[in-house]
């Protein structure tokens, strides 16, 4: 069934497990996610950027809420980086039952103004709110965060953001990136961090820059004729601490994006007379449902619906 955030998130905080959000862009992408989450009994959202907006618009979203809808296990579809209240209120038009806004490359009291906005009109439809304080490193949908600017979520400010804000959950800076590249091996983790800022708030904590960027996948995706560097992805252990520490909505797409060009071009590779789309659609999917089974398994959302 399609639900609010909310009503995913919170049970997800409350018990300790984290969902997982899919970035999608087609039918097969949103199948591996849903049919999986289904297979495993497991709470899942579905999430789409502005790009993904500018490339599938209604006709995606029209996907999503359907197949979700349909879904024995509660879905919600997300905004994932809204960049403006405009985007936001526009993804609620389409039938987006959660939306991000992220201001967190403003100021301090910039985004607190631009959240309550959101906030305000969200909660006046029944639309929960993410939002964002403290800047990745890696290169954020609409801004270039680079190493230097890049900072971690204060807690103090956290417990402020949340109250003067109202926003229904939050996404904090704690060493992630996005992308294939998330450091020089495995990326530190401040645990600490995330364990002071649970202590000190209840709303559900989102997890951005989650990809594992599982070695298997990449050392396919070369084998197969891919050309990728020395790509690094959180470790599961540390998703698995993360979530016993308030982290409830856990971002993932760089994996499903791997796993999607895995099973096209070995594909191609291996029958290069083949012209069926299903026979490189078909075999992309496969391989995304895998990666989305083990993400529900490491964050304990399976059998949680
Ligand atoms: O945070 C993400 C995805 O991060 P990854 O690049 O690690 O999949 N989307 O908002
Ligand atoms: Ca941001
Ligand atoms: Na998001
Ligand atoms: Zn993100």
């Amino acid at each position: 069934m399609l639900v609010t955030g909310k009503e995913i998130l919170v049970p997800a905080r409350e018990g300790k497990y984290g969902v997982p959000a899919f970035n999608t862009n087609n039918m097969e992408i949103t199948q591996a996610i849903i049919h999986t989450a289904e297979k495993l009994e497991a709470p899942v959202m579905v999430q789409m950027s502005e790009g993904a907006i500018k490339y599938g618009g209604q006709d995606l979203a029209n996907i999503v809420k359907d197949m979700a809808q349909r879904a024995k296990i509660p879905v919600a579809l997300h905004l994932d980086h809204g960049s403006s209240y405009e985007s936001a209120l526009k993804a609620i038009a389409m039938g987006f039952t959660s939306v991000m806004i992220d201001a967190s490359h403003h100021d301090f009291e910039e985004n607190i103004r631009e959240t309550k906005r959101v906030v305000e009109a969200a909660h006046a439809m029944g639309i929960s709110v993410e939002a964002e304080l403290g800047r990745l490193g890696g290169i954020e949908e609409h801004v270039i965060v680079d190493e230097k600017d890049a900072f971690l979520t204060d807690p103090e400010e956290a417990v402020q953001f949340i109250e003067q804000t109202g926003t229904d959950y939050l996404a904090i800076a704690i060493g992630t990136s996005h992308g294939a590249y998330k450091g020089k091996g495995r990326p530190f983790i401040d645990h600490e961090r995330i364990e002071k800022i649970a202590s000190m708030t209840t709303i559900p904590l989102v997890a951005h820059g989650s990809s594992g960027v599982p070695k298997e996948i990449t050392d396919r995706f070369r084998t197969a004729g891919g050309e990728i560097g020395e790509a690094a992805g959180i470790a599961d252990e540390d998703l698995t601490r993360a979530v016993q520490h308030g982290i409830a909505k856990v971002n993932v797409d760089t994996d499903l994006r791997l796993a999607a060009s895995v099973g096209v071009r070995e594909a191609f590779m291996s029958n290069p007379k083949e012209f069926d789309p299903r026979k490189w659609m078909g075999p992309a999917r496969d391989v995304m449902s895998e990666i989305v089974a083990h993400k529900l398994k490491v964050l304990g959302a399976a059998g949680k619906a």
